[in-house]
């Protein structure tokens, strides 16, 4: 037996307490689950006392986390040393942020600067005006941008973005003339974000950005883009100008590249000092979680949970709530990050897991969500571990009675869910004993975003690592797209009953 499987059936054995009793048996429960980071945009205070980690598991997930070499492979990941095995390759998006070999750290701040270089020109109008930008990618190379443009470039007293950005991501045509109709192609700028500049979807809504442009009597379409990619060969033959490629490296994963040129539409619409600041608030973090070490060490903390509640508890789903409508997107983003990364049957070494791996993430935005699926939540059958995020400083300068009801709301559900209410008419019966999280941000500002994203990167990390699998390839998402290919191609061996059907009915008979 492997150290880790000894360790697994130790934290199996050992009995679980409800969270009336760990909060009865520990005066400074909440002292010892709550920790604040300081960070330049504001602190960012992660409380995990209404989980059901206790001492003793603690210390047992510690163990867990030593026998599955928890720290080594941390070294690995931040020194730019092999993370992913089964691509034979770096995971360098730390090194965006000043963490990572010296080479890769260099190479990414010289990436930035030519980035940079761009941003200003464009917004020193050396490019003509720009006004609108129409950001074209999918996944990873969508999901980050339109979360971090949506949650701090809103319009207010204060701000308002040089730089209008809409990001398109489906295929589906609605979604790109539903930018075409609030932009004018005389002042629109196309960003085409694709590590690997092949992505169907995104090529064929940049094509039709192109055509848009041509047919609005645009005379150098192709003058117009801009190119975020780890293949700038392939954006050159494209027809982007070389000059406004803005490359990445490919050690750089799909779903971690936010910090690199795919940012582009981030730094457009907060200019380049925000894009700093965002970098700078996950730094932060990832200092924090190269230099601490056990429960104290919070993306780690985190992971305990949520393998607690996955392996020992049989949860086969978590929800993120964002009591604030800036981060409605946070769930989207935070379900590819998780999903994708940790969504595995196998080892890092291509052994059966023979044991679940990533809960299925979902979730929504408060209040919203509370009259919706909260039902589920406090009386369901199902146990759903609950993430509340939410932020101190309201975004509006409405009565501050809006914030006040939002954030007491987002309490009062933790506060529920927890403590149940009993009733002798069952329907209106609480059971209780029901965990959450709740991290509070001072304020929503680049940095603060940029440290809740890093933190939920190392969250995602520490649970692979601790269930001995690779977060950072992702071959599950290739047979579909290979069946698409071939069905386009007109290729195949011939299909199932079923999509043969399907295909005839929709008219796409091969
Ligand atoms: O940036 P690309 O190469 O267009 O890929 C987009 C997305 O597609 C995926 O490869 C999954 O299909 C993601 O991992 C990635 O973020």
């Amino acid at each position: 037996m492997t150290d880790a499987a000894a360790c697994w059936n130790r934290l199996e054995e050992l009995p679980m307490k409800t969270l009336k009793a760990l909060f009865a048996a520990d005066a400074n429960r909440v002292d010892r689950f709550t920790d604040s980071l300081a960070l330049p945009g504001g602190n960012v205070l992660f409380d995990w006392s209404k989980t059901h980690l206790s001492s003793d598991l603690i210390t047992a997930f510690e163990a867990l986390a030593q026998a599955a070499g928890f720290a080594g492979a941390r070294e690995v990941m931040l020194t730019g040393g092999i993370a992913n095995p089964t691509e034979g390759r770096a995971a360098e998006h730390t090194a965006q942020r000043g963490m990572g070999a010296d080479e890769s750290v260099a190479l990414a701040d010289a990436f930035h600067m030519r980035m940079r270089g761009l941003v200003e020109a464009i917004h020193e109008g050396l490019l003509g005006p720009v006004k609108h930008l129409i950001h074209i990618g999918i996944g990873g190379s969508a999901l980050g941008p339109a979360l971090a443009v949506d949650a701090l470039a809103r319009p207010t007293a204060e701000f308002r973005a040089p730089v209008d950005v809409h990001v398109v991501s489906n295929i589906d045509g609605n979604a790109l003339e539903a930018a075409f109709e609030v932009c004018d192609p005389a002042t629109t700028m196309i960003a085409v974000a694709s590590k690997t500049f092949t992505t169907i979807e995104t090529m064929t809504n940049a094509a039709s950005a192109i055509q848009w442009l041509e047919e609005a009597g645009v005379s150098d379409a192709y003058g117009r883009v801009v190119a975020l990619t780890a293949s700038p060969d392939k954006a050159v033959e494209w027809g982007v100008d070389e000059t406004r490629v803005l490359p990445f490296s490919e050690s750089v994963g799909g779903r971690y590249s936010l910090w690199s040129s795919i940012g582009f539409p981030v730094a457009m619409a907060l200019g380049w000092d925000g894009f700093a600041q965002f970098l700078e608030g996950a730094a932060a973090v990832d200092r924090h979680f190269a230099d601490t070490e056990g429960f104290a060490n919070l993306p780690l903390r985190a992971a305990f949970a949520d393998l607690m509640y996955v392996q020992l508890r049989g949860c086969q789903t978590r929800a993120g709530f964002a009591y604030d409508e800036r981060l409605a997107l946070f769930p989207d983003y935070l379900q590819q990050l998780e999903m994708e990364s940790n969504g595995k049957s196998v080892t890092a070494d291509g052994k059966p897991l023979g044991r679940n791996s990533a809960p299925i993430t979902w979730g929504g935005v408060g209040t919203d969500a509370q009259h919706a699926v909260f039902q589920l939540l406090h009386q369901g059958t199902i146990e759903v571990p609950v993430d509340f995020i939410a932020v101190k400083q309201p975004g509006h300068d409405l009565d501050p009675a809006h914030h006040a009801i939002l954030l007491t709301n987002c309490f009062a559900q933790g506060a529920a869910l927890m403590a149940g209410a009993e009733s002798v008419d069952g329907a209106r019966a609480y059971p209780g004993n029901r965990p959450s999280a709740t991290i509070l941000c001072d304020a929503l500002t680049p940095a603060t975003l940029g440290a809740l994203i890093a933190f939920h990167e190392h969250r995602t990390f520490a649970n692979a690592v601790l269930l001995g699998i690779n977060p950072f390839d992702q071959f599950g998402v290739e047979l579909g797209k290979k069946i698409a290919n071939e069905i386009a191609a007109g290729e195949g061996e011939g299909f199932d009953p079923s999509t043969e059907a399907l295909l005839a009915a929709a008219g796409l008979k091969r």
